[in-house]
């Protein structure tokens, strides 16, 4: 793949459910190695979006292409390459964590499952609960398996739907570095949609904001700062939800 080629690209994509349109028809791309922030309100169409683009949700109209590729005529040319990650997705409750995992490992065809989730286990701090069932874990630690996964066949291309809902402070600090270790190591390409202005300003090198389905601002966190003269994202962001234009 040359280097100009994007990770993502969405063309005109959108998606309604009867008359509710929740995506208006949006297009845009992503540069290999990105991070990109998928914000919006509640409502806004961001796990409908990602739902596309992992191919679960099918698009009433546009086109993906990932890795210069047709996703929509050809995904598993692609799936292999991608992963997931929203604490809203369960795992069988009564499969222990490392049989979860070792299904995933095998889904994806990793090369040996069970170096693979040993070392995941223990970059996540999750070895010791590798022989739980999953059902019996707390939130944090669903969503630090839910990582695992996310990351089993060293994605190049990952979707995130709120990577760090429901995490302590510390360890969604500590999940961010983790997140950006692999970005750096696999040059990975990142959409994530997050309602935590915070983590969106550490990690993303660009957002994207939703608004009842529309994509109404794509920037880089500076220059959404500049254009709404605002410190903070969660101020621009309040500015978006609120109908109080940009200074642009
Ligand atoms: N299966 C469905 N059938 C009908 N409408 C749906 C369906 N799924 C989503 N919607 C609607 O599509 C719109 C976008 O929903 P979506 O879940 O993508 O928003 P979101 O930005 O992820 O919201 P949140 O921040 O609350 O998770 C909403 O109006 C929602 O009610």
């Amino acid at each position: 793949m040359a280097s100009s080629t994007p990770a993502l690209r969405v063309t005109g994509l959108s998606k309604s459910y009867g008359a509710t349109v929740a995506v208006h028809p949006a297009s845009f791309a992503l540069r290999p190695g990105s991070v990109t922030g998928l914000l919006g309100g509640n409502g806004a169409g961001k796990s409908t979006t990602i739902g596309m683009i992992m191919g679960l949700i099918a698009p009433t109209a546009g086109s993906i292409e990932i890795f210069g590729r047709d996703f929509l005529q050809d995904r598993y040319a692609a799936l292999g390459r991608m992963n997931f990650e929203s604490p809203y997705v369960d795992m069988p409750h009564r499969l222990t964590v490392r049989q979860n995992l070792d299904v995933f490992a095998r889904l994806y065809g990793v090369a040996d499952p069970k170096a693979k989730i040993a070392e995941l286990a223990a970059s996540l701090a999750l070895t010791e609960f590798l022989d739980r069932p999953s059902g019996r874990l707390s939130a944090g630690q669903k969503t630090r398996v839910a990582l695992a996964k996310a990351l089993i066949n060293d994605p190049e291309l990952l979707l995130l739907d709120e990577p760090t809902a429901s995490l302590d402070p510390d360890t969604a600090d500590w999940v961010r570095s983790r997140l950006e270790e692999h970005r750096r190591r696999r040059n990975c390409t990142i959409l994530l949609a997050s309602h935590n202005m915070a983590e969106v300003e550490r990690l993303c090198d660009r957002v994207l904001m939703l608004k009842a389905g529309r994509l109404v601002d794509d920037a880089a966190p500076a220059q959404l700062l500049a254009r709404y003269g605002r410190n903070n994202l969660e101020e621009v962001f309040l500015d978006v939800a609120r109908g109080r234009a940009g200074a642009a």
